[in-house]
């Protein structure tokens, strides 16, 4: 859970707009050289390419959450005319992580635009700045974080066949985005693991059947919402009754 801060409503005489969040973090990447056990059983997979953005639709769907992808806000920033657009698509290109700033400013507009207050936030924190920024900015912690695992000859194969005409899409460019990930997003993998809070998928099978595990970890979450809602009414009506017996 977190509170969303609109900065820009934050001028002289008007109010900030507090919103409470639910954020969970839909990641897939990580990298070799650690010895930390999470991420050597995961070392000969990586991440672009794992089926974040399929399952996310999939979660959305089924458990009403508001999907957020940082990859897809870029884009549509690019496509706006922002000031931004070139860097953005220079960096996109090359397979680099956008400047922080950048990336969490999408993310909150978007988060305070949205009426919703559950959120999948896919493809971000990329890097440890990232993350910081992020908590720091927003004060938003992820309840958990998705962690799509998949063999990188998989992923490429899924990247390659895409067909979404993205210019990331190229082997060249790929191999780069691996790297990238391999590099910069181990520390983040092993903060969150270190809390507890990584929930691991094997994303090598098919969409449905990834999803069926996707469910068993979002449907026990449902269930104690449900059932702590039927244990308070039991509760109430326990104590109203207790009223009437002693009138
Ligand atoms: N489990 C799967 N098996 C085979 N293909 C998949 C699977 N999940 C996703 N795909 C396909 O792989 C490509 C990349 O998936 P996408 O969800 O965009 O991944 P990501 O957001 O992690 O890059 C898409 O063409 C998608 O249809
Ligand atoms: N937090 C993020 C997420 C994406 N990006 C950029 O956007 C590109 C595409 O991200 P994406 O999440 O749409 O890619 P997929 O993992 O879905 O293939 C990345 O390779 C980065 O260049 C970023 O800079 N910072
Ligand atoms: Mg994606």
């Amino acid at each position: 859970m977190g509170t969303v801060v609109d900065s820009a409503n934050q001028g002289a005489g008007s109010m900030p707009t507090n919103k409470k969040v639910t954020v969970i973090f839909v990641l897939g990447e990580f990298s070799t050289s650690t010895s930390h056990d999470l991420v050597l059983e995961m070392a000969p997979h990586s991440g672009p390419g794992s089926g974040k953005g399929t399952q996310c639709t999939n979660i959305v769907e089924n458990f009403g959450y508001t999907h957020l992808s940082a990859g897809d806000l870029l884009r549509a920033e690019i496509k706006s005319g922002s000031e931004n657009g070139t860097m953005i698509s220079n960096m996109i290109k090359e397979g680099k992580i956008v400047p922080s700033e950048v990336t969490i400013k999408l993310l909150q507009r978007a988060i305070q635009e949205n009426g919703n207050d559950k959120f999948l936030i896919d493809g971000f924190p990329r890097n440890e700045e990232n993350r910081a920024a992020f908590e720091l900015v927003t004060g938003i912690e992820p309840e958990f974080v998705l962690f799509f695992d998949c063999p990188e000859e998989e992923m490429e194969r899924r990247l390659l066949g895409r067909n979404q005409g993205r210019e990331d899409d190229n082997i060249e460019t790929i191999r780069k985005r691996f790297k990238v990930y391999m590099e910069s997003s181990l520390p983040v993998i092993e903060y969150y693991n270190s809390k507890g809070k990584v929930r691991k998928i094997d994303a090598a099978k098919p969409v449905g059947e990834v999803f069926e595990a996707v469910k068993a970890v979002f449907a026990p979450a449902d269930e104690k919402v449900k059932y702590t809602g039927i244990v308070c009414i039991l509760v109430l009506a326990m104590c109203l009754q207790q009223d009437d017996v002693s009138l």
